[in-house]
């Protein structure tokens, strides 16, 4: 039963260091994950029952799923373990695959971050995307400085004298055609259908995967009736991040340089992938933990406004990136925000005597502006209190 456990899909595994692993998307086992099995449930909104039929093609009692070796190569290693489906469905009615929505839910509290397994993001579409990353890291500066915007921390950063390895670009409002075409302009004024194309296969599943989330960490804290309120406002930054790496560094554990220093990110939940080369670190009760991504792996961080929202239920890790060595390190960020003019308030079901308020109201982008002030600059760890903390 452990080995199934291990394997199942939908479960959640603490991984190493603490860092979560949360599979939301059910794999078809014998096909070696090529199939999806979707997450599913049903609602009932009116009075009139529902009856439905359903008929399951199972394998037999003792028959043990086994992927044929034909779909077994380098390119598609071996996901799961031969099991019984019988002891699929147990574990899934057992205490340990029912919690797997309030594991995940304390694993936010405690940790604030997760490594999502999540490959409805093609292979190919990802690699495209760090393809087309470099190749855009590639254009003169004068160029990259196109990409600027009045609005805190939605256009072009770089030069910066203490972080001089760290360049973000950034298409703010992503899910505005508009923006993305703005953005794709800068470096290809004729206009790039691929890029665009690219853009939107990789990040659509990102906010579907964002829409879940909220929907989980919302039925945790009994408020599922506040979904609109995080939803309707809903407003995307995306960034490519580059890193440059250099033979100056060494690969010492003791010699990493400050790619990008310890902050807290300020919207509400922030998707990461980066191109095989690790930097994220995590920071736990002083300690710093390495982030493995995955090829087909994302972490998923909280940000301050989520904790603000949850009136301090959600935890905002401190994080960082460290680069050691001479490759350079791409990472993709999509952010999930509230769009400007949108005021973050902790619903009133989660202040009482025993939790008092903790925020005072604020718009997210005063937030942003505050983290890019001097003020903020000087204490980015504790940007949320200083700025709005009661
Ligand atoms: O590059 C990364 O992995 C993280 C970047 C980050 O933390 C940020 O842009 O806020
Ligand atoms: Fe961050």
């Amino acid at each position: 039963m452990d080995e199934v456990k291990d394997t199942v899909i939908g479960a959640l595994k603490a991984n190493l260091k603490g860092v979560t692993v949360l599979t939301p998307v059910v794999e078809n086992a014998w096909t070696n994950g090529r199939l999806h099995f979707p997450v599913h449930r049903v609602e009932i909104a009116r009075e009139r029952d529902r009856y439905s039929i359903q008929l399951f093609s199972l394998s037999k009692l003792g028959h043990f799923i086994e992927v044929p070796k034909e779909l077994v190569d380098e390119e598609h290693p071996l996901l799961f373990k031969p099991y019984e489906i019988l002891g699929l469905f147990e574990l899934g009615t057992s205490q340990t695959g029912y919690k797997d929505s309030s594991d995940l839910f304390k694993a936010y509290c405690e940790y604030g971050c997760f490594e999502a397994i999540f490959d409805k993001v093609p292979n190919e579409i990802r690699e495209g995307m760090f393809g087309i990353s470099k190749e855009i890291f590639e254009f003169p500066l004068e160029t990259k400085l196109k990409n600027i915007s009045e609005k805190p921390m939605h256009g072009y950063m770089g030069m910066i004298p203490q972080l001089p390895l760290y360049e973000s670009l950034c298409i703010p409002d992503l899910l505005n055609p508009q923006s993305l075409e703005t953005f794709a302009n800068i470096f290809w004024p004729h206009g790039n259908h691929h890029f665009r194309n690219l853009v939107k296969s990789y990040s659509n599943p990102l906010v579907e995967l964002d829409e879940m989330l909220k929907r989980m960490i919302l039925e945790n804290l009994g408020l599922k009736n506040h979904i609109d309120e995080l939803m309707n406002p809903n407003y995307f930054l995306f960034r490519f991040t580059h890193y440059k790496g250099s033979s100056i560094i060494s690969g010492d554990e003791n010699n990493k340089t400050a790619g990008l220093g310890g902050h807290t990110d300020g919207n509400f939940l922030t998707f990461i992938s980066q191109n095989q080369v690790n930097g994220l670190q995590i920071n736990k009760n002083g300690e710093w933990i390495d982030v493995n991504i995955s090829p087909n792996s994302y972490a998923v961080l909280a940000g301050d406004s989520f904790k603000a929202w949850t009136n301090g239920r959600l935890h905002s890790p401190l994080h960082r990136v460290t680069i050691a060595g001479e490759s350079d390190r791409l990472s993709i960020q999509l952010f999930s925000l509230s769009k400007p003019g949108h005021f973050i308030e902790t619903p009133k079901e989660l202040v009482d005597e025993e939790h008092p308020s903790l925020f005072k109201l604020y718009e997210m982008l005063g937030l942003f502006e505050f983290g890019t002030s001097q003020t903020g600059y000087r204490d980015p760890c504790n940007l949320l209190k200083a700025y709005c903390g009661v």
